[in-house]
């Protein structure tokens, strides 16, 4: 195998990171090394890559980017027993204490010691890279690496969508950036109808209606809650998921969705919201859910049985394919400018 690999670094506390060559890492206890097939940028890794004021929080240079991931095992570290070189895996992000209230109670989703994969420690940007065992999810091998990679952002859809029924539902998501899009995917799998996309990019909304979307609005030129109610015969949808993070959106969404209907949140607010309560939520008998990360391990579950069942419309979503990772540079502008859904590298070019 090789000694020498390449890897996205962010090397400085500053804009961008670099294409450096380093060691291939050699699994501790409890890890794995693995060949990487396929990986995807997430927003989170945009953060880290503009080097904004969270990234700035936590992110400790030099270190690895990148997190979304399939790869095969090619070591294994001492202690591990579930594993074995071979083995077609994908990674959960979210490296849980066991130990916490919140673990005790099986809700490893909102673990009070969370760490990162890949964004406090070193990530998947790179030919090989180093995985705590414990976070291994085992993929059939006839899945193709570029959805094997996406089932992490996937698990944050699946949640959303699946937070309540969604079958023959009339649904509003808002905001189809590339969560959005893997949302509107996940819905329409599921049987919702109609879908209804509220999304001001030009792009974006034409995305979202090669997933699968029935209707399509810009909010910036129309207002989406007149256009709801005139889709829905004045009654407003039964789901409303915010996948945008824009306050604008989920005043809009609230107001929407029909009373006694269901409000599932994912998007991450620039800052505090003002909402109308007791108007828009109390009076109108909401249930709210706030979404974070994906259950472990169900979440898995359904993620690979969706991708399995050939019902999940991924292709549209993975915009951007990189063989290498030599035009990264181009590749993080192109997401930043909102000009892509998913931009996927597969680091060897073989
Ligand atoms: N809760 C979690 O665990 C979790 C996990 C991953 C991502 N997120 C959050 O989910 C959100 C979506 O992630 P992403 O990577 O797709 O982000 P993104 O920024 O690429 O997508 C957001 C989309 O919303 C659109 N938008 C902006 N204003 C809007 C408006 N008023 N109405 C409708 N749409 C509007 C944008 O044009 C964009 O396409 C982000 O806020 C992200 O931080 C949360
Ligand atoms: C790591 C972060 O970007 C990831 N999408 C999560 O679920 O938390
Ligand atoms: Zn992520
Ligand atoms: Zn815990």
């Amino acid at each position: 195998m090789a000694e020498k690999m390449q890897a996205i670094m962010k090397t400085k506390p500053a804009y961008g990171a670099e294409l450096v060559e380093v060691d291939v890492p050699k699994p501790g206890p409890g890890e794995v090394l693995i060949k990487v097939l396929a990986t995807s940028i997430c927003g989170t890794d945009l953060h880290i890559y503009e080097w904004n004021e969270w990234a700035q929080s936590r992110i400790k240079p030099p270190q690895i980017m990148g997190h979304e991931v399939a790869g095969e095992v090619v070591e294994v570290g001492p202690g591990v027993e579930d594993l074995q070189v071979g083995d077609y895996i994908s990674v959960e992000t979210h490296i849980v204490c066991g130990k916490c209230y919140a673990c005790r109670h099986n809700r490893y989703h909102v673990c009070q010691n969370t760490k990162i994969f890949g964004v406090d420690m070193d990530g998947v940007f790179a030919h090989y890279a180093i995985v705590p065992a414990k976070n291994a999810w085992k993929n059939p091998k006839d899945m193709p690496p570029e959805y094997a990679a996406l089932q992490e952002p996937l698990g944050n859809a699946v949640d959303t969508v699946l937070a309540g029924p969604i079958a023959g539902r009339s649904t509003l998501i808002t905001g189809a950036g590339p969560l959005g899009l893997l949302g509107i995917a996940v819905a329409k799998a599921s049987g919702a109808y109609p879908v209804i996309v509220s999304e001001p990019s030009e792009f974006r909304r034409k995305l979202a209606k090669k997933v699968g979307a029935d209707y399509v609005v810009n909010p910036f030129e129309e207002d989406p809650v007149k256009f709801v109610m005139d889709v829905t015969d004045g009654a407003g949808v039964e789901v409303f998921l915010e996948f945008s993070g824009a306050p604008k959106a989920l005043e809009q969404g609230l107001k929407a969705v029909t009373p006694g209907g269901r409000v599932s949140l994912l998007g991450l607010f620039p800052r505090e919201v003002t909402i109308d309560f007791n108007n828009l939520i109390i009076f109108k008998a909401l249930e709210v859910h706030g979404i974070t990360g994906r259950h472990l391990w169900e979440t898995w579950y359904t993620v690979s049985s969706l991708i399995q069942s050939g019902k999940l419309n991924l292709d549209p979503i993975i915009t951007h394919k990189y063989k290498g990772f030599e035009e990264f540079e181009e590749a993080f502008e192109l997401m930043r400018a909102g000009k892509t859904g998913k931009v996927v590298f597969f680091p060897h070019k073989g």
